[in-house]
């Protein structure tokens, strides 16, 4: 039976605090692309629901563009979900490219992600994106475009099978937030820590994988979800409901890309005190949770992620109404 980490009352954060303080306003001075412009790079023949969580999630939430970055397979089919969302057919799998042309088709791919980089406020890298090597190698050399670029990401999803096999990618990046799950967190702690999850000490144990991964926050997901940067550590116990269908991490991941853009523009302009990954970290959370604890308030177990999706916007607005 998994142990559960428990949080105790200091370790908790203030929630509605911090979306007090990182919200955007919504004034008409204000022009399309402001509130945000989020990048999902995910989607594969395998799974296409995953990027539209995470793509339509932050759109629901508040950001003003969401685009997906998939493979040739998955666009019609996310295209299909929402005309909302600008998706990108530009990744391959192994499968459709012959051995002689990966370069090239590795070069043209990251010409193609190049040209929109300098214009995301956040990536969320992962969700549905399958373990294919030729695939995976690419977005490699996208992570580490954005890092040239000093564009904050949420590796999430696949994405964590891919930086967990090469810590290097987010190693010493501070806007790199790591969103994993259950499975997910025992796997890094395996690799990084060389040890088995230990709940009796879950702080110490997060904030020694943070620090050990070198300057990343992570948010590691559970009944409470808790976020260290390697230097402090808070929970997120607020809300959530008992229902585990999947999705829900993926919902996290595009609410956690929105807030952490917000939380970046504030602090850009001196406007917090705290780390700004952590805040986008919390808000992303607590938000996701109160949605969920909405749905299943109205649903039960018949609770889906569309369900969930559909509830946040009513959740931001009953925690700071407009
Ligand atoms: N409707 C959808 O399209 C959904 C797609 N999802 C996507 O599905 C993909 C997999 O997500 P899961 O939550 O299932 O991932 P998990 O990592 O929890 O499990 C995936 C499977 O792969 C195995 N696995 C994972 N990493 C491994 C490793 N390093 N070594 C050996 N075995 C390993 C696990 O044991 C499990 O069998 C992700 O890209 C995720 O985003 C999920 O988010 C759920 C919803
Ligand atoms: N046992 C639990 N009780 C309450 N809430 C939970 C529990 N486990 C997870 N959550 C909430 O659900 C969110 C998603 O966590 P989950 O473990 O489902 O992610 P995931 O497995 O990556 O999801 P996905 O299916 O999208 O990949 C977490 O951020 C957390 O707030
Ligand atoms: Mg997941």
């Amino acid at each position: 039976m998994q142990s559960v980490m428990t949080s105790g009352p200091s370790l908790e954060a203030d929630s509605i605090s911090i979306f007090r303080s990182i919200l955007p306003g919504l004034e008409s001075s204000k022009h399309k692309g402001q509130a945000g412009k989020i990048a999902v790079v995910g989607g594969c023949r395998e799974y296409t629901g995953a990027p539209y969580f995470s793509a339509i999630s932050a759109l629901k939430i508040g950001a003003d563009l969401s685009h997906v970055f998939c493979t040739k397979d998955a666009a019609p089919v996310i295209k299909s979900y929402s005309p909302e969302l600008i998706v990108h057919p530009i990744l391959e799998e192994s499968y459709s490219i012959r051995d002689e042309d990966k370069s090239s088709i590795s070069a043209k791919v990251i010409a193609e992600v190049e040209k929109w980089m300098e214009r995301f406020d956040c990536l969320v890298v992962g969700p549905g994106l399958g373990r294919d090597p030729f695939l995976l190698d690419c977005v490699s050399n996208i992570m580490k475009h954005a890092r040239e670029c000093n564009v904050p990401m949420v590796i999430d999803g696949d994405g964590l099978y891919l930086v967990t096999n090469c810590l290097d990618l987010v190693s010493g990046y501070p806007l790199a937030v790591l969103t994993p799950n259950l499975n997910e967190y025992k796997r890094l702690v395996q690799k990084v820590l060389n040890s088995e999850v230990n709940d009796e000490n879950g702080t110490d144990q997060l904030l020694s994988l943070a620090k050990g991964i070198g300057g990343v926050t992570i948010l590691r997901k559970g009944k409470s979800d808790f976020v260290s940067d390697g230097k402090t550590a808070c929970a997120v116990s607020v809300y959530g409901s008992p229902r585990r269908c999947g999705g829900q991490g993926d919902i996290l991941s595009g609410s956690v890309a929105v807030f952490l853009s917000w939380a970046h523009q504030c602090a850009d302009k001196g406007e917090v005190s705290m780390n700004p990954t952590i805040l986008g970290c919390v808000a992303g959370s607590a938000l996701l949770r109160k949605a969920a604890s909405m749905a299943f308030d109205n649903k039960k177990r018949s609770t889906l992620t569309g369900d969930i999706i559909e509830c946040l916007g009513r959740s931001l607005q009953e925690i700071c109404p407009v």
